[in-house]
């Protein structure tokens, strides 16, 4: 079984972003959150910072882009060589035409959906995504408690996953705790994004692989 655990830069100190990059080698992802100001009421990082995030990172990045027309920025996005860029399903014209521009530039194709966002709409798409990231707070702000209200989605995409048998990374984030991620293991997850959980703590080593030993005996 695997777990991947992402750390969110948005809960790090940004005057020292190489330093905390630096802190987190044992990560999988580093979960990278795009805020644009107006999709969600906050402002963080544009092209150039992700490309240079990806120059000093030794973990591969993991764009969440919380931004409007995706249709258009999330490519270009991906042109900086991000390991992977997920983007709103709320804010894009055309998801399907998103993603296949996306896997055509050599990124992961990631769909993002906010806590009141219906799944069905989406369930016959999978095929052209590599992972689905349903949002366990509503996008903005890193601190947030878990929302519960939203496993059942995360427990109907578990099922047509495997129903299909397609390789689609089921990803959480928000509000992730070495409590919360077994409720998120135990409904389908296995990619978990943590801020506060990682680089709020102490020793962000010793955070990710606890996170991950929590996981581990509940994921699919
Ligand atoms: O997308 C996000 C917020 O919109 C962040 O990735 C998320 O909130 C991580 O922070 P925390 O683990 O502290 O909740
Ligand atoms: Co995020």
């Amino acid at each position: 079984m695997t777990v991947r655990i992402n750390p969110s830069i948005l809960s790090a100190d940004f005057v020292n972003l190489e330093d905390e990059v630096a802190r987190i080698p044992n990560a999988d992802l580093l979960h990278v959150d795009v805020m644009d100001n107006h999709f969600v009421p906050n402002l963080t990082f544009g092209q150039q910072m992700v490309g240079r995030l990806q120059d000093v990172s030794r973990v591969p990045l993991d764009l969440h882009l919380m931004i409007d027309d995706p249709d258009r920025w999330a490519p270009e996005f991906a042109e900086t060589g991000a390991f992977s860029v997920t983007f709103h399903a709320e804010a894009a014209l055309d998801v399907v035409a998103t993603a296949r521009r996306l896997r055509e530039i050599g990124a992961r194709a990631g769909l993002a959906l906010k806590p009141g966002t219906a799944v069905e709409p989406y369930l016959d798409l999978l095929a052209d995504f590599d992972q689905i990231l349903v949002m366990t707070v509503e996008p903005g702000f890193g601190g947030q408690s878990f929302l519960d209200s939203t496993m059942p989605k995360l427990e109907r995409l578990a099922e047509r996953v495997k129903q299909t048998g397609l390789d689609v990374w089921l990803q959480v984030d928000g509000g992730i705790t070495e409590e919360t991620i077994v409720r998120a293991a135990e409904a389908g997850a296995n990619t978990f994004v943590a801020g506060s959980s990682v680089f709020g703590r102490e020793d962000p080593i010793a955070a990710i692989e606890a996170l991950r030993d929590a996981a581990l005996p509940h994921v699919h």
